[in-house]
C-alpha cells in the first residue's frame, strides 16, 4: 500500500453502503458511491446526507456520489458491493467493464441467490474470476454505526491482501474490523441469521419472554451450525461476530429490518403488508424460503426455518408452530458433545416412555 489515499469504490445508496463510504472517507480515503437515483446522488453531493435511508447522519463531505459506474470505478483499488442479493449480479454485470484483477472486491450483503444457493462473492468470483474477493459481515445495524456507537466486524477471504486493505479502509475509533479466511462460514452465518431475526421480532409481539428469545437464539445457533456443517462449512466461525455476534443484535432490536418483519406479523400484518410497510430490503424473507428447501434438499434438520416457513408462506398461525416446536422430538443440546442421534437412541432403547 501507497501513501497516497486509498480509492475506495462504494456499490449501493442503501443505509449500509452510506455507513461504510462514511468511515473510509473520514479515515481519509477518496469515495466514490454509486446508486441508481440521481435526485439521491444530488442530496449526498449538496448536502452530505443520505436523506432516504439515514437522513440524521451527517456524511463525511468527501463522499462524491454518482449514478455513473464508470465515474464511480475509475481507479478504485477497493470496491464495497452494499446491494441487496435480489440485485446483487445484476449490479456486478454492470460494473463489470471497469473492473480488474489487481482491485479488491468486497461483498457487504448477506443473502442468498436461488439458482445455484450462491452467497455474493461467490457472485463476485463468478462474474470476474479475479483473486483478490472478501466479504465483510457481523453484528453491523448501519444506523448505530452512523451513530459512531463502538462496532465490530469481520473481513473474510482467504487472500491476506483483501483483509489487511479492508482492515485498513474501514478500521477506526469505533469501527474495529477483526479478519477471518474461512470465507463461506462468515458469509453464511449473516444469510442464515436473518432467518432467526424474523422469528426472534414475531415472538417478541407475541408477549413471549425472554426465556423464549434466548432459547429461541440458542436452538438457531445449533441449527445454523448444523447446517453449515452440512454445507462443508467450519461450524467455529459461527462462534464469532459473523454468527453469534450478529445472531445476537438481530434477534434483539427492533433497528434490525427483519426482526421488524417479524413484529409486524406478530402484530398481525400479513407478509405482504410487513414488508410493504419496511420499505427496506428484509433479506431473511427470501433467505427462509431457500434455505428450507436446500435443508429439506440435503436432509438437514433445521426445525426452525421449517417452521417459519410455514408461517410465512403457509398460513400457520406462529403460536401454534410454537407449540408443536416445544413438543417435538426431545434432543441434544450441544450436538457436537452428545449427538442427536444418541438422545433418540436412548429414547428407543427405554421404550419411548419419557418423552
Ligand atoms: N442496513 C444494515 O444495517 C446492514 C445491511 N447489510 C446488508 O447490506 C445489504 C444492502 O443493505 P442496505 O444498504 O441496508 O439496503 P437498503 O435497503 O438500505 O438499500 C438498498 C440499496 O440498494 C439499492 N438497490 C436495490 N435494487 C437495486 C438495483 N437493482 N440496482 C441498483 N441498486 C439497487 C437501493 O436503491 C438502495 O440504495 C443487504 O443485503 C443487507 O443484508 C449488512 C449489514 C448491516
Ligand atoms: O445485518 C444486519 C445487522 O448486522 C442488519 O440487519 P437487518 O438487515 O435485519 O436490518
Amino acid at each position: 500500500m501507497s501513501d497516497e489515499p486509498m480509492q475506495v469504490a462504494v456499490l449501493g445508496g442503501g443505509s449500509f453502503g452510506t455507513a461504510l463510504a462514511s468511515i473510509a472517507a473520514d479515515n481519509g480515503a477518496r469515495v466514490r458511491q454509486w446508486l441508481r437515483d440521481p435526485a439521491l446522488a444530488a442530496q449526498i453531493n449538496r448536502e452530505h446526507c443520505n436523506g432516504r435511508y439515514l437522513p440524521d447522519y451527517a456524511m463525511n463531505p468527501g463522499v462524491v456520489a454518482s449514478t455513473e459506474m464508470a465515474e464511480v470505478l475509475e481507479g478504485a483499488q477497493l470496491v464495497l458491493v452494499a446491494i441487496p442479493s435480489k440485485a446483487f449480479r445484476e449490479v456486478v454485470r454492470q460494473a463489470r467493464p471497469w473492473l480488474h484483477a489487481a482491485q479488491i472486491l468486497v461483498s457487504t450483503t448477506k443473502g442468498i441467490q436461488e439458482e445455484g444457493f450462491k452467497l455474493m462473492s461467490q457472485i463476485l468470483e463468478e462474474e470476474t474470476g479475479f483473486p483478490h474477493i472478501g466479504v465483510i459481515s457481523g453484528p453491523n445495524l448501519a444506523s448505530e454505526i452512523a451513530q459512531k456507537q463502538l462496532t465490530a466486524t469481520v473481513i473474510a477471504s482467504d487472500d491476506p491482501d483483501t483483509r489487511t486493505w479492508v482492515q485498513t479502509a474501514l478500521g477506526c475509533d469505533y469501527f474495529r474490523v477483526y479478519a477471518s479466511n474461512d470465507r463461506y462460514g462468515v458469509e453464511l452465518g449473516g444469510a442464515l441469521k436473518n432467518i432467526y431475526a424474523i422469528a426472534a421480532g414475531m415472538a417478541a409481539a407475541l408477549g413471549m419472554g425472554e426465556n423464549t428469545r434466548s432459547m429461541l437464539m440458542t436452538r438457531a445457533l445449533a441449527e445454523m451450525s448444523r447446517f453449515a456443517v452440512d454445507q462443508g462449512a467450519n461450524p467455529m466461525t459461527f462462534l464469532g461476530l459473523a454468527g453469534v455476534g450478529d445472531l445476537i443484535v438481530t434477534c434483539s432490536s427492533s433497528l434490525s429490518r427483519n426482526y421488524r418483519v417479524g413484529q409486524a406479523l406478530g402484530e398481525g400484518r400479513t407478509l405482504d403488508e410487513a414488508v410493504e410497510a419496511l420499505g427496506q430490503v428484509a433479506e431473511g424473507v427470501n433467505t427462509v424460503r431457500l434455505v428450507r428447501d436446500k435443508a429439506r434438499q440435503d436432509g438437514v434438520y433445521m426445525p426452525l426455518a421449517e417452521g417459519l416457513y410455514q408461517v410465512l408462506f403457509e398460513g400457520v398461525p406462529a403460536r401454534e408452530m410454537a407449540r408443536m416446536l416445544m413438543l417435538g422430538e426431545q434432543s441434544s443440546d450441544v450436538e457436537f458433545i452428545l449427538s442427536r442421534e444418541d438422545v433418540q437412541q436412548a429414547h428407543r432403547d427405554s421404550g419411548g416412555q419419557d418423552g
